[in-house]
């Protein structure tokens, strides 16, 4: 449907409706409206549908479904939309800002990341792009050391052995792992998140932190102490390696085997920024020849990982389903900042988070 504020009760209505209908589209008649139009590409939180609602300022039509716009919807009705919100698993690239055509001049993406956007397309056209960056970090950075504790301390192993009787008597070295107590811990991109994971892991009495970078960021790293170290170092002396930098071209590939062989057998390596910047062949041989001693992964690739892939066989390996941001007021708070970007890049104001093309 596309919405205005003429047809905010209506929408009300229908917002609920599709759940119980064929197709996940909102969909009624077009409202006769100048308003801008938008297209949704997934049912966002709350927050961002109730900014969206209430600014009277755009017509959406959403994709009301928690699973992807099959690509060539996507490619439908895009056509001729002056804004598009979208989320990580679509791709814009020049086939979809082709479909879309030239009125497009905001896309407003609700993740921090944007590997999943071609940026010389949207900078070519002069399309603007707003994104999701800070009201995460904090829910991420939660989610890495609850991954880290679970995987260096075997909760999973454990908690199964528990449930499936193989919780014999006590003994003195079943189930052991590493603590976080006078380690070395790594940091493999230095930005927000990487400081915010460092300030909850300090109180565990880690003794050192380490990080790399395309260059030093003192600025960040002051605040937590952490000392700016060569690829090959932070390999070297990581007892936890935390990744936690974007998929660039460069990032790619990154992890693996030459990284797995320099780090200890000892270290546990943690992935919560892009599946893509490990090698996850490389990454198995070192789990699973002993090179380092576990592994915990909430991206991986593809996404979802088939259940059938050799990660999954592996008790070294803990493997979450890509929820590091994935609290009630973290996804709110992007659904809100994603609706706000829009917004105002529609009315050409700056916008709350716009990604510098
Ligand atoms: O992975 C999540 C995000 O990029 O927001």
């Amino acid at each position: 449907m596309w919405c205005s504020r003429v047809s905010l009760r209506r929408l009300q209505r229908i917002v609920v409706s599709p759940l119980y209908t064929s197709s996940p589209v909102i969909s009624t008649q077009r409202a006769m409206s100048t308003l801008p139009r938008v297209y949704v590409t997934r049912r966002i939180p709350p927050e961002g549908l109730k900014i969206l609602n209430e600014s009277g300022q755009v017509q959406y039509e959403l994709w009301d479904s928690d699973d992807p716009v099959p690509r060539q919807e996507l490619l439908n009705k895009v056509k001729g939309v002056d804004g598009l919100v979208c989320v990580l698993t679509e791709k814009i690239d020049a086939e979809l800002l082709d479909a879309a055509g030239p009125n497009l001049r905001v896309l407003s993406t609700m993740s921090v990341g944007y590997d999943h956007l071609t940026l010389e397309e949207l900078k070519k056209r002069g399309i603007r792009v707003g994104y999701t960056p800070d009201v995460l970090t904090d829910a991420v950075a939660e989610l890495t050391v609850a991954l880290l504790l679970t995987t260096s301390r075997r909760l999973i192993e454990a908690t199964h052995e528990a449930k499936t009787g193989g919780w014999g008597t006590w003994r003195t070295m079943w189930l052991c792992g590493y603590e976080l107590a006078d380690s070395t811990v790594g940091i493999l991109g230095m930005g927000r998140i990487g400081v915010a994971i460092a300030e909850r892991l300090k109180p565990f009495k880690v003794k050192k932190f380490i990080y790399t970078d395309v260059a030093p960021r003192p600025e960040l790293a002051s605040s937590i102490g952490a000392e700016y170290v060569s690829m090959e170092e932070l390999a070297k002396q990581s007892d936890f390696l935390a990744v936690c930098c974007a998929l660039t071209p460069e990032t790619q590939g990154f992890c693996n085997k030459k990284l797995f062989s320099q780090m200890k057998n000892t270290a546990v390596f943690i992935n919560t920024s892009r599946g893509g910047v490990v090698n996850q062949e490389d990454l198995y041989e070192a789990l699973s020849s002993g090179q380092i001693a576990a592994a915990g992964l909430d991206v991986t690739v593809p996404e979802p990982l088939p259940t059938s892939h050799p990660l999954f066989t592996l008790k070294n390996c803990v493997i979450l389903p890509h929820i590091a941001s994935a609290s009630y007021s973290t996804r709110n708070a992007m659904s809100a900042l994603a609706a706000n970007n829009l917004l105002a890049g529609l009315k050409g104001e700056p916008m709350p988070k716009e990604l510098k093309l």
